[in-house]
């Protein structure tokens, strides 16, 4: 598909479809070899690059041909998917070979899987920062990195590479993820979430999010294209959990900082233990 977004919108809105067939999940493959010939080529105003939107709306990516391109040359394309897209889940791959289970039952689209996606996300930054380089050849899998809001530039690369990365910067389509602790306002989130969707419809590819509700016992999970946009309460937040809000944004044109700082306002202030005077 060139461009998958008006194929997955289709799955929502034609009705002779939703009763029948269901979008599993968006998998694109990458051409090691050739991937950022075209994810460089520069369109006129208004016209997106296709490659870039086929790495945008992904939620499995497979890095093929890996078997003709150095591991620098790999790290660094790696690291541009994770720019563009931070919640999809990366394979490098020869000649396509993949276990079925990366392509299969995804479940990309299913608001009750935005939790295991996410935590799924969570776990495997903690297992890249633990085994930084262990790289197998065969089946490689890029975990994410712990790297919200991915702005700024460095000099490590996803896995603890010690070199300099080519960078090459996609500044339109990238992703911001927002994680932090606390209870947010029902009534503050909700007309944030809602304006936000609906001011950026165009620009915001796909969302996904666990929030903490104040007052609220069980999870609030959401995920969405563009303006489709599907919420609903989850499981109940355990007793020995912390409360943590998490959100991953792909789009196109972010004003990061401003999602960031509306967000953090709808949080509620933790309450302040007031000392009781006695005597
Ligand atoms: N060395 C190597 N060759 C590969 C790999 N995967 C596919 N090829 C070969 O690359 C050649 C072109 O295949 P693709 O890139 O899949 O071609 P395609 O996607 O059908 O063609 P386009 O849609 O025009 O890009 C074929 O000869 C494949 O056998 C790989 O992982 N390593």
């Amino acid at each position: 598909l060139a461009n998958p977004s008006p194929i997955i919108q289709t799955f929502y809105m034609e009705e002779s479809l939703v009763d029948h067939v269901k979008l599993d999940g968006v998998v694109t493959l990458v051409d090691a070899k050739h991937a950022s010939q075209h994810l460089n080529e520069v369109k006129p105003d208004g016209v997106v690059n296709e490659a870039i939107e086929q790495i945008a709306y992904a939620d499995r990516i497979l890095l093929n041909k890996i078997d003709l391109v150095g591991e620098p040359e790999l790290d660094a394309l790696s690291y541009r998917l994770k720019r563009i897209n931070e919640m999809a889940r990366i394979k490098r791959t020869k000649f396509g070979v993949v276990d079925m289970e990366f392509v299969l039952g995804v479940g990309g689209f299913d608001v009750e899987r935005v939790v295991s996606d996410i935590t799924q996300l969570a776990a495997a930054e903690s297992s890249a920062k633990e085994h930084s380089h262990d790289h197998d050849e065969h089946s490689h899998e890029d975990d994410h990195h712990h790297e919200h809001d991915h702005e700024h530039s460095h000099d490590k690369g996803e896995t603890g590479h010690d070199h300099k990365h080519d960078h090459v910067h996609d500044p339109c389509v990238s992703s911001l993820s927002i994680e932090c602790d606390g209870n947010l306002d029902l009534e503050k989130v909700d007309d944030w979430l809602g304006n936000l969707v609906e001011e950026n419809a165009d620009d915001l590819y796909r969302m996904k999010g666990v929030l903490s509700i104040e007052g609220v016992e069980t999870q609030f999970i959401f995920q969405g294209v563009h303006a489709l946009f599907d919420g609903m309460n989850g499981r109940p937040w355990r007793k020995d959990e912390k409360r943590i809000n998490k959100i991953v944004f792909i789009g196109k044109d972010l004003d990061k900082e401003a999602i960031k700082k509306r967000f953090f306002e709808c949080l509620v202030p933790a309450k302040q233990t007031v000392p009781t005077a006695r005597g």
